[in-house]
Formats: structure tokens, C-alpha cells, sequence
């Protein structure tokens, strides 16, 4: 159910695509588990140095699998075993992750979206959390995410209502940061992908946290944890690499150190 390819201009890129088209990559439990392990793979192998998380042109995913959820009781989500068990297994991986989005992305799909740091939109991508219709809510982020994201009002709107939102209203909101016509649209994010792995994996892995800082904490919180991890660059031979390859006008080449 998930296919993982190695790409970019330096190899270093790994695609990592949902492929159950007969369910639209609706989320079930053996798709996450593989999805899991997949991020875990190349998060531990040091030779990829960002990821590339899309679906097919139709769907990036169709949310979370409702017929096998449609089996289930209170116990069994709260307590006998956990239904989201691996579910945020993309929110911490340390490499930069670029959700390509084409085609629909509801519930779990643009919850998983949400998670990863930046996300591209193909033109027929569709954006929304209908679980409202269906009695139940977002369960992977979207009632926090969303309000982070956008505001206040479109984050209520979306969950409240379930519309679907398009590419461009989710630009528009801030969701998405770039919209593509629908068959560039992988290629475009592995170029991305490509000018972020240019730079040194220690450092890049470091402006993440330093970013990802700024959705959990206070803004002086914030700024101390920047300024901490501004400070541990200066212990970095990466740092002392990219400072001199500036002064000496030739390209900087990383250690990883
Ligand atoms: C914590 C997270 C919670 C959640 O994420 S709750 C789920 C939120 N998602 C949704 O409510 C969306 C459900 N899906 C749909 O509304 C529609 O699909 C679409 C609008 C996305 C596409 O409609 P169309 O193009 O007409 O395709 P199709 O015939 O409905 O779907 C093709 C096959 O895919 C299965 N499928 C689609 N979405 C899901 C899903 N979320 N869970 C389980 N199966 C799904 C269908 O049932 C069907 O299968 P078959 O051909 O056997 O009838």
C-alpha cells in the first residue's frame, strides 16, 4: 500500500507514495502501519535527506478507512487498543517533509497534510473535515491544526460544516503555500525537496525544530529555544564549512557534522 522511491537531482529524495487505489488511499490500519515503517526507514538511513509524501492524481487520501472504523466501539478507540496507534509517526520524523497533494485530501487526508511541513497542491486538490457528517470529528489534528494554520473562522467553518475547499481557497487561507498544475505537481516538490537537501542535513534538521518550536510553545519559549539552537550551529563543522565556503566564494561542502 505504500511505495517508496529514491529520486532528486542527487538521489537523496525519497518519494513515498499512499497506493491503495481501489479506497481512494483511505487510511486503515495496515496502510499506517506500512506508512509507520516507511517513514522510519528512511528517517534512519542517512541517504535521504528529505521526503516527498504524495497519493495519486485522484487522491492523496480519502480519510481514515470508515467501513473498518465503522466497527468499532468506544472501547475499542479508547481503550482495548489504540485506533491511531503509529498515526503521528509523520509528525516526528526530523527530516523535512513536502506533501504533494493532489485530488482529495478529507479527514485523515488533509490531516496528514497538515502534519508534514510544507504542502503543494495540485489544481484538483480538494481540502476539507467531513467527519461532521459522518457524527464523528478530526481525530489526527484537524481541530488543531487548522485554527493554527489558518484562524479561528475557517478553522470552525471547515470542521463545523465539512465543505471541501480547493486549491486555491486553501492557498488563499494559507493552508497550502504553492498550487501546480495536477501532473507537475510531484515534480515540483521533489525541485523543492532538492534545494532543501543542497544544504547541510545537521542544519536543516535544526531550522525544523527551531520552526516546528513556533506551533508549541510561547513566542519567549520560542525565541529561547531559537537562540539555543542558533547558538549549537557554532559547535557545528557544518556551521564553520558554510561561513568559510561564503568567504573563500566556492561551494559549500557538508559533513554532516
Ligand atoms: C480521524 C479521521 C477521521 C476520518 O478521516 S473520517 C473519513 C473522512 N473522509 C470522508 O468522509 C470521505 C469519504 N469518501 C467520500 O466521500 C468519497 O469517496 C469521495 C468524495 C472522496 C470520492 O467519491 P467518488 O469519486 O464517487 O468515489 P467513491 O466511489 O465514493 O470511492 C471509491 C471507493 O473508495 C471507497 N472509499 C472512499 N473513501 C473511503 C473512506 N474514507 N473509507 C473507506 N472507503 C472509502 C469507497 O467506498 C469506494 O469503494 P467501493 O468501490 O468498494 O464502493
Amino acid at each position: 500500500m505504500i511505495t517508496l522511491t529514491r529520486t532528486g537531482a542527487a538521489e537523496n529524495v525519497a518519494l513515498i507514495t499512499l497506493n491503495r487505489p481501489t479506497a481512494l488511499n483511505a487510511l486503515c490500519r495496515q496502510l499506517m502501519q506500512e506508512l509507520s515503517e516507511t517513514l522510519l526507514k528512511v528517517e534512519h538511513d542517512s541517504t535521504y535527506n528529505v521526503i516527498v509524501l504524495t497519493g495519486s492524481e485522484k487522491a492523496f487520501a480519502a480519510g481514515a478507512d470508515i467501513k473498518e472504523m465503522a466497527k468499532l466501539e468506544f472501547a475499542d478507540v479508547f481503550q482495548k487498543d489504540d485506533f491511531f496507534a503509529n498515526w503521528d509517526t509523520l509528525y516526528h520524523i526530523a527530516k523535512p517533509v513536502i506533501a504533494a497533494v493532489n485530488g482529495f485530501a478529507l479527514g485523515g487526508g488533509t490531516e496528514l497534510a497538515l502534519m508534514c511541513d510544507i504542502i503543494y497542491a495540485g489544481e484538483n486538490a480538494v481540502f476539507g473535515q467531513p467527519e461532521v457528517s459522518i457524527g464523528t470529528i478530526p481525530g489526527l489534528g484537524g481541530t488543531q491544526r487548522w485554527p493554527r494554520f489558518t484562524n479561528k473562522s475557517i478553522a470552525m467553518e471547515i470542521c463545523l460544516t465539512g465543505d471541501r475547499i480547493s486549491a486555491h481557497d486553501a492557498k488563499e487561507v494559507g493552508l497550502v503555500s504553492k498550487v501546480f498544475p495536477t501532473q507537475q505537481l510531484v515534480a515540483e516538490a521533489v525541485i523543492l525537496a532538492d534545494r532543501i537537501a543542497k544544504n547541510s542535513p545537521l542544519i536543516v534538521k535544526t531550522v525544523k525544530k527551531s520552526v516546528g518550536t513556533a506551533y508549541e510553545t510561547s513566542l519567549n519559549q520560542g525565541l529561547e529555544v531559537e537562540k539555543h539552537l542558533f547558538q549549537s550551529t557554532f559547535a557545528t563543522n557544518d556551521r564553520r564549512e558554510g561561513m568559510s565556503a561564503f568567504s573563500e566564494k566556492r561551494a559549500a561542502k557538508w559533513s554532516g557534522n
